[in-house]
C-alpha cells in the first residue's frame, strides 16, 4: 500500500483525478465507491453469503441439558440462549441487570417453550458468582455447557485510561471468567459431571488491538485460561472450546466501539465475505461445540469473521480495493521500470 501511495504521488501522475489523491483512506475511499453497488451495510459479494439464521443441528440435541451462559440477556448471549433453548436445554442466564435477564427469559421460554431461569449475577465479584451457582444447583443442577460470554470493552486511547477503567475490563473479561470457571469446574469435579465450556473471545486476542487495550489483553488471558485447562481437566471430563467473532453489530458492543457509526463501513470493506456477522452464526457454531457432536473437539479456537483476520494480516490485502484502471497505469508503470 506504501508503495501505490508513492506511486499515486509521483509527479508522472499529476491530475485532478481524485484517484489518484496521495491519501490511502480517500484511495480506498474511492475503491470502495467503485465495489459499492449502494451505500447499504453490504459490499456485492455478500449476496454469495446469506447468513443462515436458524438452529442447524437436531432438534433435542440439548434435551435433559442444562446451559449456563453469562451475559445471556443481551447480543450474541441471548442468540446462544435462544438456539440453545431451542434444541431442548434448560438455560440459565446470568448478568447484573436483572429486569434484562427477566425480559430476555421470558421471551425466548415462550418461543421455545423450554424454562430459561434469570439470575443476577457480578461476575467480577467472586461472592455473587458463588451466590449464583449456588443459586443454579439448587434450581436446575450443574450444567452440562459453561458459555463464559460476560465482557465489558470501550474504545479508548489506552492514554486516557484510568486504573480503574483497565480494572472494569480486566475484572469483567478474565477475571470474572476465572470465578465462573474455577467455581462451576470444582463443582462439577467434585460430583465427577462431565461438561462442555466455551468462552467467546474476539480475534484480536491473537493480534493485540490498539484502543481496546484492556479487552486484548484480558481476551489473551481467557484464551490461556482455557488452554490450560483443556490439558489439565480433561481427566475429568471437562472440554474447552473458544470462538473468536469478528464485528457482529450488537447494541452493547457497537455503541462502545462504533459510538459514531463511522467505522461500520470501514469493517466493512475489510471483510472479504462482504458483510458483518450475525447473532445465529455465533448461536450455531456454539451449540455445535458444546453438543455431544464435537465431544472430541477440546481445545479449538475457531475465528469467525468472513475472513477478517486474514485481509487484515496479509501486506497488500488492501490492494483489493484498487479499481481495473488504476491496476492498468499500476502494471504499466511496473514494467516500464527496468532493472533496480
Ligand atoms: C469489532 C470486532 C471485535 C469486537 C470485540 C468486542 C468485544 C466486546 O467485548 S463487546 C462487549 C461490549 N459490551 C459491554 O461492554 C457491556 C458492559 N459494559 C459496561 O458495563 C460498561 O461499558 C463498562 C465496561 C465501562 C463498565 O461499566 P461500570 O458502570 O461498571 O463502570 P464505570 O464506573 O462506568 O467505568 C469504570 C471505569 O472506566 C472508565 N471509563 C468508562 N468509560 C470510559 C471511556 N469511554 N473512556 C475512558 N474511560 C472510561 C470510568 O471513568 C471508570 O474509571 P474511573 O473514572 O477512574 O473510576
Ligand atoms: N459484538 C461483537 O462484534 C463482538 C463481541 N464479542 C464478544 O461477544 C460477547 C458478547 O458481546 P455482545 O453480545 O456483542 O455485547 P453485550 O454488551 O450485549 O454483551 C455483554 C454482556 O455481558 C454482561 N456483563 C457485563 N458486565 C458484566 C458483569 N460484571 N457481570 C455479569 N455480566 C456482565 C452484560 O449484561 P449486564 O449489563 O446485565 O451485566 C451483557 O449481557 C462478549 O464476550 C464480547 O467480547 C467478540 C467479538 C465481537
Amino acid at each position: 500500500v506504501k508503495i501505490i501511495i508513492r506511486i499515486f504521488d509521483a509527479e508522472s501522475l499529476s491530475t485532478s483525478n481524485a484517484l489518484f489523491t496521495p491519501c490511502l483512506l480517500q484511495l480506498f475511499g474511492n475503491g470502495t465507491a467503485v465495489l459499492r453497488k449502494s451505500d447499504d451495510d453490504r459490499a456485492p459479494q455478500a449476496r454469495f453469503f446469506p447468513p443462515l439464521q436458524e438452529p442447524m443441528l437436531l432438534p433435542g440435541t440439548f434435551k435433559n441439558k442444562v446451559a449456563f451462559i453469562t451475559g445471556g440477556g443481551t447480543g450474541l448471549g441471548k442468540g446462544m440462549t435462544f438456539t440453545l433453548s431451542s434444541l431442548g436445554a434448560e438455560c440459565v442466564i446470568a448478568s447484573r441487570n436483572l429486569d434484562v435477564l427477566k425480559a430476555t427469559a421470558e421471551e425466548i421460554s415462550s418461543q421455545t417453550g423450554n424454562k430459561v431461569h434469570p439470575v443476577q449475577c457480578n461476575v467480577r465479584d467472586p461472592d455473587s458468582v458463588k451466590a449464583t451457582v449456588d443459586q443454579m444447583v439448587n434450581d436446575v443442577g450443574l450444567p452440562d455447557v459453561v458459555i463464559n460470554n460476560a465482557a465489558g470493552n470501550f474504545i479508548s486511547p489506552s492514554e486516557r485510561l484510568s486504573a480503574n477503567a483497565w480494572k472494569a475490563i480486566t475484572d469483567t473479561v478474565l477475571n470474572g471468567t476465572a470465578y465462573i470457571t474455577l467455581d462451576i469446574g470444582k463443582r462439577l469435579i467434585a460430583a465427577q459431571k462431565g461438561a462442555a465450556f466455551l468462552c467467546i473471545t474476539t480475534i484480536y486476542a491473537d493480534s493485540g488491538s490498539g484502543f481496546v487495550m484492556p479487552s486484548a489483553s484480558a481476551k489473551a488471558g481467557v484464551e490461556a485460561l482455557c488452554k490450560s485447562l483443556v490439558a489439565e481437566w480433561g481427566r475429568y471430563g471437562l472440554r474447552f472450546n473458544i470462538i473468536q467473532p469478528g464485528p457482529i453489530k450488537t447494541k452493547g458492543a457497537f455503541s462502545r466501539l462504533d459510538p459514531t457509526g463511522k467505522f461500520e463501513k470501514l469493517m466493512i470493506e475489510r471483510i472479504p465475505v462482504g458483510r458483518l456477522g450475525t447473532v445465529g452464526e455465533i448461536a450455531n457454531l456454539a451449540a455445535y461445540l458444546c453438543s455431544d457432536y464435537a465431544s472430541w473437539v477440546s481445545g479449538a479456537t475457531i475465528k469467525i469473521d468472513g475472513g477478517e483476520y486474514s485481509f487484515m494480516a496479509g501486506e497488500f490485502n488492501s490492494l483489493s480495493l484498487v479499481t481495473k484502471e488504476q491496476w492498468d497505469v499500476m502494471e504499466a508503470i511496473i514494467r516500464q521500470t527496468k532493472g533496480s
